[in-house]
């Protein structure tokens, strides 16, 4: 396998996919390269999971084209080439971590080396130890080690750093950035904004069945005009929230913070709420308030169109 190609691993084509009344996809485009790390972003039920059950042949599409290397996803020949990182994995709890390493590249005709994919995943002082008797953060990185064994060029990793801390996400921060250096591609899905951030080539926002926006987490930031103003002020978060200029505000280390697309006419208000303020700030947005915004933007498109169509009916 060549792993400097750079070619399409994975691509979704004008895909629908219904259970039963409810459309978790309507026309879902997606393609990812190898050497790419995709995020895929999007509120609860916004469909990522759909999305990634078809890449990985475990449903069907109802409409478009769904293709893994260039194959059906069902057929053995692509299913050889990944690996994946459910968030629900049931694994053995009475084999070892040695044991299910083995088991698991015991499945594929050219399997990474264990020893190797237990030091990527920072679990090679843990091989004798008998997987139900770990923690939860070790038991994840297992998962992560488990993933690796098949020596995937393309992984799906589904919240992978949900419950480590903080030591063991950048561990795993690490070792992924370490696979898409060597020409892997990586889809990943979670809820924490900051991962994608950290590792992010392109991210996908989803919402209603479909991708929203789409861009480097750079050019998303941008692309929501929204700047990001914090001060120590008598104003509150809910007073401010309720200001026509504001997407969102809180309290933060005893400091006032809000979002905004209006910045003068925000400042302006805020003077005149409180010309005492102190320890002004603003900056550009992070990748969180763009994605508040690109999120409630759809979810009001959304509305419109439905309202549309009552009236049309
Ligand atoms: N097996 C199922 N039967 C019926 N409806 C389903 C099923 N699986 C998903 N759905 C619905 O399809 C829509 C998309 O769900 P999906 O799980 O793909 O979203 P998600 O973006 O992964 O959400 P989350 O962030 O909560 O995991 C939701 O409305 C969900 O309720």
């Amino acid at each position: 396998m060549d792993r400097s190609d750079r070619s399409t691993l994975a691509t979704l084509r004008g895909v629908h996919k219904q259970y039963g009344a409810v459309h978790a996809l309507r026309g879902m485009e997606l393609s990812l390269r190898g050497g790419e790390l995709l995020a895929l972003l999007g509120p609860n039920g916004a469909g990522k999971t759909t999305a990634i059950a078809l890449l990985l042949g475990l449903l069907r599409a109802d409409q478009g084209e769904v293709a893994l290397f260039g194959r059906d996803p069902q057929d053995i020949v692509a299913r050889r080439h990944i690996g994946v990182m459910l968030q629900d994995a049931q694994l053995p709890p009475t084999l070892t971590v040695g044991e299910l390493l083995r088991q698991g590249a015991s499945y594929y005709p050219a399997p990474r080396e264990v020893g190797a994919c237990a030091v990527v995943a920072g679990v090679d002082d843990l091989l004798r130890r008998r997987y139900g008797k770990l923690s939860g953060g070790q038991q994840r990185r297992v998962q992560f080690a488990l993933a690796l064994v098949g020596n995937p060029r393309l992984l799906f990793l589904d919240e992978p750093t949900v419950g480590l801390d903080l030591q063991s996400r950048q561990g795993l921060w690490r070792a992924i950035r370490q696979l898409v250096a060597e020409g892997c591609g990586v889809v990943l899905t979670t809820h924490y904004l900051e991962e994608a951030e950290a590792l992010a080539d392109r991210v996908c926002v989803m919402a209603g069945g479909r991708i929203v926006s789409e861009g480097s987490v750079d050019a998303l930031r941008a692309r929501v005009a929204i700047k990001r103003v914090r001060c120590r002020s008598r104003v509150g978060a809910e007073e401010a929230a309720a200001w026509p200029e504001v997407v969102e505000a809180g309290i933060e280390g005893g400091h006032l913070w809000i979002a905004t697309a209006r910045l003068e006419d925000l400042l302006r208000r805020l003077l005149a709420a409180d010309a005492g303020l102190d320890g002004l700030e603003v900056r550009a947005a992070g990748l969180a308030e763009a994605f508040t915004e690109i999120t409630n933007a759809a979810r009001a498109d959304a509305a419109r169109a439905e309202a549309a169509l009552e009236e049309a009916a």
